[in-house]
């Protein structure tokens, strides 16, 4: 007789709560794993954004914006910033294609980084423009560095009888420069090597390092 209620009241009712929980759990689990994997799509696409956010398209190296926002958070230190704009480009692709023109400058942008240190910062800041900042106020090495550069240029050949060369403008920060007035004496100092003939390097108080052609 106990049986009989059993199997036709209760037993019913433990199965209904059993696959409740059971459902219940599922549904959990479920639900936990489908978060978890969001949160890891989410992250990633943050993770990708922020890099194209700091990175430029054509060259991989840091933009512009990833540059002047470094810049401004590492002001306090003693730094100097490099301008390198490469000399003649138009003539590149003019002459060349404007597809060879893009792959000087995703080669240049490659060699450089490649022999910069973790105390420096490269960037791509505008069409043939290039910037870099160097977190040292040490005059010979920022020469040695610049000449460095002025090298690396000559190394890309685009046909026989033509290599590319840069032009560099030099600014070391002094105690009291802010930011900007480093940028701005960077640019008149390659401003001037331009003027005096390009494939130089000029530092803003005038000592002109022209190691090709001294
Ligand atoms: N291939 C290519 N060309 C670009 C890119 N961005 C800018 N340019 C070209 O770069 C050239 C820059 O020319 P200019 O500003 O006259 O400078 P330049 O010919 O290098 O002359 P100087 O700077 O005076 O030596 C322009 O013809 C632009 O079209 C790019 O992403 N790819």
């Amino acid at each position: 007789m106990f049986d009989l209620i059993d199997e036709l009241f209760f037993q019913p009712v433990w199965v209904g709560i059993y696959v409740e929980d059971i459902s219940r759990t599922t549904g959990m689990l479920i639900t936990g794993i489908g978060f978890f994997l969001a949160m890891r799509d989410l992250n990633q696409v943050h993770e990708q954004l922020s890099l194209e956010l700091k990175t430029d398209d054509l060259t991989k190296v840091a933009n512009r914006r990833y540059f002047y926002q470094y810049l401004k958070s590492n002001s306090s230190d003693n730094y100097s910033i490099l301008i390198i704009d490469i000399d003649h480009f138009k003539r590149i692709n003019d002459d060349f294609g404007h597809d060879v023109g893009d792959q000087v400058l995703v080669e240049f942008a490659m060699r450089c980084n490649e022999q910069l240190n973790t105390d420096s910062v490269f960037a791509r800041i505008g069409g043939e423009e290039f910037a870099v900042y160097y977190a040292t106020d040490n005059r010979i090495k920022v020469a040695q560095l610049s000449q460095q550069l002025l090298n690396t240029a000559q190394q890309i050949k685009i046909a026989a009888q033509r290599s590319v060369t840069v032009s560099i403008g030099v600014a070391i920060k002094s105690h009291d420069t802010l930011a900007t007035d480093v940028i701005k004496r960077a640019d008149q100092a390659l401003y001037k090597a331009k003027n005096e003939g390009r494939d130089r390097v000029v530092i803003s108080d005038d000592n002109i390092q022209t190691a090709n052609h001294a």
